[in-house]
């Protein structure tokens, strides 16, 4: 039947000649069996964007529902590694190797997992958006993955105006007195006399490293936990009075303005063996209406840059 049906992509000429630098589909919606160190294997919807190059000049086109055929086998026979993903890059090369030298996959998902939470024991779902992007250009084989880590951030400056009007109401209400340890334990317990609290802002790290092109196997888990345990103050799942309660220490413990964050960050991923990382930190501040934004990468020649 194929056979009948007129072929454009073989028998048409190009409006205009030249070659492509990406060609393909975006935003296909597909399931996936991602396996990643140290979580259970998990099917997540995952939305793609494949891309091959167009090196002949005179083609009229790619082969788009090779791309599409390849991804299908990926979602319904494979699971999810660094090498199955460079197959499927081997497979969108093998099926234009007429026409491409290079291929490109990225592929988008909410990655589910579950969270103690600070001292109560419970568990909670936590969702990570993860991004993966490899390509595959004359043989050269590279893997980034991309999370996203939310955080809470308090003003250490909200925080020390705050100590000031502290110190003052304890002044105000205290000056010349007799101290008595039961009327300064109770006053401190009052809305009177913690009278100011700092603000804090729910914030967001992006977060992107490139892995080791023969890397075995995902370690996502194992990011987020480096991140989450630098910042001390990751958004929680499960909260209970006493998690609340262990919340506000860590808050009050780790005062942070986006610079602090991108720092501790940035002098983390430069101790581990990512071949290149980039951090976007994006405080959404409380007090004004625009965030306080800042950025590291690692500086490697041909690396990421901001
Ligand atoms: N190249 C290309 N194809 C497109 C585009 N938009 C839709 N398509 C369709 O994608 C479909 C898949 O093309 P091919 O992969 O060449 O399909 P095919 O000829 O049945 O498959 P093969 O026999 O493997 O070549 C075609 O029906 C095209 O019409 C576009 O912008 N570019």
């Amino acid at each position: 039947m194929q056979n009948n049906m007129p072929d454009i992509a073989h028998s048409a000429s190009a409006l205009q000649t030249g070659t492509l630098d990406w060609v393909g589909m975006g935003n296909i919606e597909l399931p996936l069996v991602l396996e990643s160190k140290g979580l259970n294997q998990v099917t997540v919807t995952a939305k793609a964007d494949a891309f091959v190059n167009l090196q002949k000049e005179d083609a009229k086109g790619i082969h788009m529902s090779r791309l599409f055929l390849a991804l299908d086998t990926l979602s319904c026979e494979q699971v999810l590694t660094p090498k199955t993903l460079k197959q499927l890059l081997d497979n969108f090369l093998s099926t234009h190797s007429d026409l491409s030298t290079g291929a490109k996959v990225t592929l988008q998902f909410e990655l589910p997992i579950r969270r103690p939470s600070l001292l109560s024991k419970k568990m909670g779902w936590k969702s990570y958006p993860i991004t993966l992007d490899a390509t595959l250009i004359n043989g050269s084989y590279k893997l980034e993955l991309a999370l996203d880590v939310a955080y809470s951030s308090t003003c250490p400056c909200s925080a020390a105006l705050s100590r000031q009007l502290i110190q003052n109401a304890f002044q105000q209400a205290f000056d010349g007195k007799q101290l008595d340890f039961h009327s300064v334990h109770d006053w401190l317990g009052s809305t009177e006399g913690i009278v100011a609290t700092p603000h804090s802002q729910r914030s967001i790290a992006n977060i992107k490293v490139k892995l080791r092109d023969n890397c075995a196997e995902f370690e996502i888990l194992d990011l987020i936990e480096l991140v989450e345990n630098e910042l001390k103050t990751p958004v929680q799942a499960a909260v209970k009075r006493e998690d609340e309660q262990e919340f506000a220490r860590l808050n009050g413990q780790n005062l942070m303005f986006c610079e602090d964050a991108a720092r501790k960050l940035k002098a983390l991923l430069n101790q581990q063996t990512y071949l290149d990382f980039y951090v976007k930190i994006n405080h959404y501040e409380s007090l004004h209406a625009h965030d306080a934004v800042a950025y590291a990468v690692k500086g490697v020649e041909d690396g990421y840059r901001v």
